[in-house]
């Protein structure tokens, strides 16, 4: 796999990062996270695909310093705390890239290291909030609208946080030193905004929120209730993909005001919606699949496995407890990321594993553990 032989120490934290790591893992990196002691029963990570957990205080002294022992012989460091965290516990990248120059120390955060809000909690609606991109999203006349926790936390998050690590992995390769990822995702969900902002001076934004050819003020880029209670997604935007959809929906575009009649959208999404309430969801996928309509169905959780497209493409995996996720993305031809097939690691299931093949003794290991500075847990304990 690509990142065979890349060593990620990844401190555990709540959704974003865990996803980095977790893109890391498929790629073929090692990852370990390093969790936290005395810990909860379960850990908060659902995405410890690939993992292996070890269980260190790091506000013990002794746990500080196993985590730069940890640093000197990692690749990667994921830290996921908000500024401050890690130099109170001695753990800044002036002591660790210090200790370990070719180190790529990745700070995951909502709002940066510095500025008014560097040291304040937040979550994904705050920092999309800040990026700007939350004013955007929303139906008329309605509050915006975030959904779910998916661009600031992952996209603007975890994915850029990937690509920045990655970024800094090839720029080893020629300088031989690593260096300091300052993730803020507020700055991520921005940037791949960019279309938004580079697309202003084509008119695409101009009217009100949820009035907007992309933002659900278009007929013709929209979802409609099927009579099964199912739902259509149409994005016909270009004129000869239009064509097909008014073809599709038994409709005369001779008989229709133009595609591009803002004032006439209203009224023919209501038109368009009580089509679509005359089928179901499957009679509407025979009309329009194979056409260029752009017209598919939303899928739920429940079906997009099953679906021909993905079962075709096999899109979504099932690993060895039967649960069902999505394959790792994008596929490479010749060394394509092979997610592991095993449960998520149970906390400190790996804790010894991992201090014996990062250097630590047989006996500094039993004194970690009799000063509970770590936590070391059999899987059988968790059956
Ligand atoms: C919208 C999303 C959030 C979705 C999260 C959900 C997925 C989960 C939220 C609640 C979870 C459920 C809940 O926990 C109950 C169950 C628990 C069970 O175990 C599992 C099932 C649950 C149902 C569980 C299920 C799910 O996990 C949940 C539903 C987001 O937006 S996530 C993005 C958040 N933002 C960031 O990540 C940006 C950067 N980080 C921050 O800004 C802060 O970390 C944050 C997130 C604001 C939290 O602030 P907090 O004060 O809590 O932490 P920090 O200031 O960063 O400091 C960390 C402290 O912890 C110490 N520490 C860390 N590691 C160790 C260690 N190994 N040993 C010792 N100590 C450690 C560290 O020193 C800091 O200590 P101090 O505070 O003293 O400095």
């Amino acid at each position: 796999m690509a990142l065979h032989g890349v060593r990620v120490v990844e401190l555990a934290g709540l959704a974003p990062a865990p996803l980095c790591g977790m893109i890391l893992a498929d790629f073929g990196a090692s990852v370990v996270r390093v969790d936290r002691t005395p810990h909860s029963a379960v850990s908060t990570d659902v995405q410890g695909r690939g993992k292996r957990s070890l269980a260190l205080d790091l506000k013990r002294p002794l746990g500080s310093a196993a985590l730069r022992r940890l640093s000197c012989a990692a690749d990667v460091l994921i830290e996921p705390f908000r500024h401050g965290v890690m130099e109170k516990l001695g753990l800044g990248p002036d002591v660790l890239l210090q200790e370990n120059p070719r180190l790529i120390y990745a700070r995951l955060t909502g709002f940066g290291q510095t500025g008014k809000y560097a040291n304040s909690a937040g979550h994904d609606i705050n920092y999309l909030a800040l990026s700007g991109v939350l004013s955007k999203m929303g139906r008329k006349d309605e509050n915006p609208y975030a959904p779910l926790n998916l661009l600031a936390d992952f996209a603007g998050g975890g994915v850029i946080c990937a690509l920045g690590i990655i970024t800094a992995l090839y720029e080893r390769t020629k300088s031989g030193k690593g260096q300091i990822i300052d993730a803020s995702m507020v700055e991520g969900v921005a940037y791949i905004s960019s279309f938004l902002w580079k697309s202003q001076n084509l008119g695409l934004w101009n009217r009100p929120r949820g009035e907007n050819m992309l933002d659900s003020g278009a007929p013709f880029y929209e979802t409609y209730k099927t009579s099964d209670g199912k739902f259509m997604a149409v994005g016909a935007i270009e004129p000869q993909f239009y064509e097909q959809l008014i073809k599709g929906l038994g409709l005369d575009s001779d008989k229709l005001p133009s595609q591009l009649s803002f004032s006439d959208w209203p009224k023919m999404k209501k038109k368009f919606a009580s089509i679509f309430a005359q089928k179901t969801q499957a009679e509407w996928c025979n009309i329009f699949d194979g056409t260029d309509a752009c017209v598919t169905p939303v899928l739920s959780f429940d079906d997009v496995a099953s679906h021909q497209h993905n079962k075709q493409r096999r899109s979504f995996i099932r690993n060895d407890q039967e649960e069902i996720s999505p394959r790792p993305a994008p596929l490479l031809s010749r060394t394509p990321a092979v997610p592991s097939c095993k449960r998520d690691p149970f906390i400190g299931e790996h804790t010894e594993e991992v201090l014996l093949e990062y250097g630590f003794t047989k006996q500094e290991i039993a004194k970690l553990y009799s000063d509970k500075v770590i936590e070391i847990r059999k899987p059988k304990s968790n059956l």
